[in-house]
């Protein structure tokens, strides 16, 4: 390690204050029980905070500074009357804050602190922080508990600077849904080769540029949004610019995990994720597989900052391509038959622009209901059918015409589709 970088690594008082501020704020009492004391997620949190306020320290950084105050902590416990007890220097500055924060958290008995207090080393040792081995979160947080941290810290998003690598439909309705959260503008960054998609998001406020690179190094998060055919060559391009700090989030169709892994850096968090355009006002249905080193909080994180976009689930990777048939490519089905809706309306005699106009209030009814009232859509059905009425003249049409078994049928071609594009993102790929 370099001089420069030792010192660095040199905490300041104000530094520490602000840093043992954030700690007592996010109320480790609650929040850091036992074996949760190392929970990643704290940490990123307070990464957040320090990274907000001018501090660029790694996320292992700070716990390497968080267990040095606790060494020092325990060590003013066994021996108070101990001149410098603690290798930290103006040790008694902080000395109240971490009283306030330890014993808030548990009383000075148990085997908890009994390890806690295993962990004593000193202060020398600090430049060894990265190198230090630390125990993966604990498996036990459910992403309740994850999400229920970054509820706790509603400041943690805003902070966030978010990119976009492509300027089309998808990257735009999935920043309108940030946008709607609590993201401002300036702190998002989108790039695209030509000027033709960039205008909207310069009327949102939002900064854009025709450099992928400036977009990776301005950003936490970057959203990959081109055509599955141009992800090797974006991501072979932007690959020497990706860290640790980054999680990179594709929404191409079929693009694996694997082929993200492949290009990126060792270690990158990757993200695939599944978007449809509904993201535009706030009625999205979004799914995403996490990649190897994405842990439970960086799925909490994307959540936390897509929850504006509309249904925002987790699943494993396989279930990406029949959200993609289902869902991306599944807003389409549904546009397709609220044309025919209309179209028959206009056959019937009805003007074209009433017709368009019911059809998508129908639409957009019919799916509230189905939602909220959470039934099964064959018992909605039945409840608009009466007997010998006008629904099951209709309905019977449509099963005439096989509509039931072509929409599934066109859910299984996209499905299958989305898994070509991702043995061959290339294959008869037309832009
Ligand atoms: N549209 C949808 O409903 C959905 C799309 N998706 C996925 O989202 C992705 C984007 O789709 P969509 O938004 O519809 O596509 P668009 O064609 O609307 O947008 C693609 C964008 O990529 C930009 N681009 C092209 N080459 C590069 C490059 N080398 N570097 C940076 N940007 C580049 C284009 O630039 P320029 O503006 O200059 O043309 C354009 O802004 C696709 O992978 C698709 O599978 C996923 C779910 C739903
Ligand atoms: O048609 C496509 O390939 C993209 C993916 C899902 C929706 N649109």
């Amino acid at each position: 390690m370099d001089e420069a970088c030792m010192k660095k690594q040199n905490w300041d008082v104000k530094e520490t204050e602000l840093f043992l501020e954030i700690l007592k704020d996010l109320d480790m009492k609650k929040c850091l029980d036992g074996r949760k004391v190392r929970n990643n997620t704290l940490f990123k949190v307070a990464h957040r905070r320090m990274t907000a306020a001018g501090y660029h320290r790694s996320v292992d950084q700070l716990k390497f500074r968080w267990k040095l105050l606790k060494s020092a902590y325990y060590k003013c416990k066994r021996s108070p009357n101990a001149p410098a007890p603690t290798k930290i220097q103006g040790w008694w500055r902080y000395e109240k804050t971490m009283v306030a924060i330890m014993e808030s958290r548990h009383p000075l008995v148990g085997p908890e602190v009994n390890s806690d207090r295993n962990d004593e080393v000193t202060e020398d040792s600090d430049v060894e922080a990265s190198m230090l081995h630390w125990p993966q979160s604990c498996r036990d947080n459910n992403t309740q508990n994850l999400d229920l941290i970054i509820k706790m810290d509603p400041e943690m998003n805003s902070h966030l600077k978010i990119g976009f690598i492509g300027a089309g439909n998808m990257a735009y309705g999935i920043t309108k849904g940030i946008l709607a959260g609590n993201i401002l503008p300036e702190n998002i960054l989108v790039s695209a080769p030509s000027v033709r998609n960039l205008g909207r998001f310069q009327e949102l406020g939002i900064s854009i540029t025709h450099s992928n690179v400036e977009v990776v190094g301005g950003s936490d998060v970057v959203f990959v949004a081109v055509k599955p055919h141009l992800i090797p060559l974006v991501l072979n391009e932007i690959s020497p610019h990706v860290t640790d700090r980054h999680i990179v989030v594709s929404v191409a169709a079929g693009v694996t995990l694997a082929t993200l892994e492949e290009i990126l850096p060792e270690n990158t968090v990757t993200i695939r994720m599944m978007p449809n355009l509904p993201c535009m006002v706030q009625e999205g249905a979004l799914l995403f597989a996490r990649g190897t080193n994405a842990k439970e909080e960086d799925g909490a994180l994307l959540r936390s900052l897509l929850h504006h976009c509309g249904l925002v689930e987790e699943g494993p990777e396989t279930w990406l391509d029949i959200h993609t048939g289902l869902s991306g490519s599944g807003v389409a089905f549904v546009y397709l038959f609220a044309e025919a809706l209309a179209e028959g309306a206009v056959k019937m005699g009805m003007p074209s622009s009433l017709a368009h106009s019911i059809a998508s209030q129908t639409v957009l009814g019919a799916g509230r209901l189905l939602r909220d009232t959470g039934k099964h859509p064959a018992q909605l059905r039945s409840e608009v059918c009466t007997p010998g009425g006008t629904t099951i003249y209709g309905l019977h049409a449509l099963e005439q015409g096989g509509v039931r078994a072509s929409t599934m049928s066109a859910v299984e071609a996209a499905t299958e589709r989305a898994r070509d594009l991702g043995r061959k993102p290339a294959a008869g790929y037309r832009k």
